[in-house]
């Protein structure tokens, strides 16, 4: 009967990366302070026992460090690793866990470039597992649950935190002292409750197998770099990151992605030199960038990155480069995506 159960559990493979989800506090009460990437991914798995009434788990160390120190090398290693476990026919879902600073990068990332429809969930904790309340066990627990479903296919790379069923495009990290601290503009997609995925709305943007962005194509990223706005700003970031050679700076724009006249012109001379000007904007909730409002994008050849956050945004903008150096092929995409 065991043997029974045991086959019909799905095999899923946790890619363990670091975080806080593999943190360590020198006491219970230590919830903020504490080293994140220190405990193994089979320490981890040990200490949910439960996932094996799940699937069939076993992990894989890819890395273990704080997710803001991650590479474009680190996020093309993980993301072909990945790739090759998606096309293993003994994998049905896979698991990333992750530092809660980046995740939402990575998340995004994977669902533009992975060509697979099995479940990717990536998650992490706000707590590390030494603290009181740790969030990290229920967020594996459920992470390992939606990844091993078959609910959980063809909707693109999700993200477990707080027992919410997130979009990896959607999802950003809002606030970092509670455990509600991933949020989407536009709602989570489900709820994963004792083990079981509940879902309510499906993502309407190009990813995974409909995307055409693929892992196995990319051989590096281009340098994408962010300049910050606020008032008094000056042009110094812009002029700088252009200088060191980035191919397109993402404006993290005021409000809906304004631009300060002390700034526009010398951002229309670097659209001249050949850097891509990306629209984005910093607004906590969630930004809405609009072409022409504000900014005359069509006059100036820029891109909007609409909804999409700064960070989000650089995510496309590299992924996107890696397959066109043209405007308006850049704006369709990030239409798209
Ligand atoms: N909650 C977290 O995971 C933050 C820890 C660390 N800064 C990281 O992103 O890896």
């Amino acid at each position: 009967k065991e043997v029974e159960t045991q086959q019909k559990l799905a095999n899923v493979v946790i890619l363990a990366t670091g975080g806080t989800i593999a943190g360590a506090g020198a006491s219970a009460a230590n919830s903020a302070t504490y080293q994140a990437a220190k405990v193994g991914i089979e320490q981890l798995i040990a200490g949910v026992p439960e996932l094996s009434q799940l699937a069939n788990v076993r992990g894989e160390q890819v890395m273990q460090i704080a997710s803001e120190s991650i590479t474009n090398d680190n996020l093309l290693q993980l993301g072909r690793r990945v790739a090759e476990l998606a096309d293993s026919n003994d994998v049905d879902g896979i698991v990333i866990t992750h530092g809660t600073d980046t995740l939402e990068e990575t998340a995004y990332f994977l669902n533009l470039v992975e060509k697979t429809d099995k479940p990717i969930i990536v998650v992490g904790s706000m707590r590390p597992g030494t603290a009181m309340s740790a969030d990290g066990m229920l967020n594996l627990y459920n992470a390992v649950a939606v990844a091993s479903s078959k609910d959980a296919r063809g909707k693109g790379v999700l993200v477990t935190m707080n027992d919410e069923i997130q979009s990896g495009r959607d999802v950003s990290k809002m606030i970092n002292i509670k455990t509600e601290a991933f949020k989407s503009a536009w709602g989570p997609l489900g709820m994963v409750v004792e083990g079981k995925s509940y879902w309510f709305r499906l993502p309407a943007k190009r990813h995974t197998m409909d995307s055409e962005f693929d892992i196995k194509t990319i051989k590096s990223l281009p340098d994408v770099e962010i300049a910050y706005s606020y008032g008094n700003v000056s042009d110094t970031a812009y002029k700088a990151l252009a200088q060191s050679g980035a191919k397109a700076i993402i404006h993290a724009g005021t409000g809906n992605g304004s631009v300060s006249s002390r700034v526009v012109p010398s951002l229309q001379a670097l659209r001249k030199d050949g850097v891509h000007i990306i629209r984005s904007s910093h607004v906590n909730a969630g930004g809405f960038v609009l072409r022409n409002a504000e900014q005359p994008d069509d006059k100036y050849d820029w891109v909007v990155a609409h909804d999409l956050n700064p960070q989000k945004a650089r995510i496309l903008a590299m992924v996107a480069l890696t397959k066109t150096n043209d405007s308006k092929e850049l704006q369709r995409m990030f239409w798209e995506y």
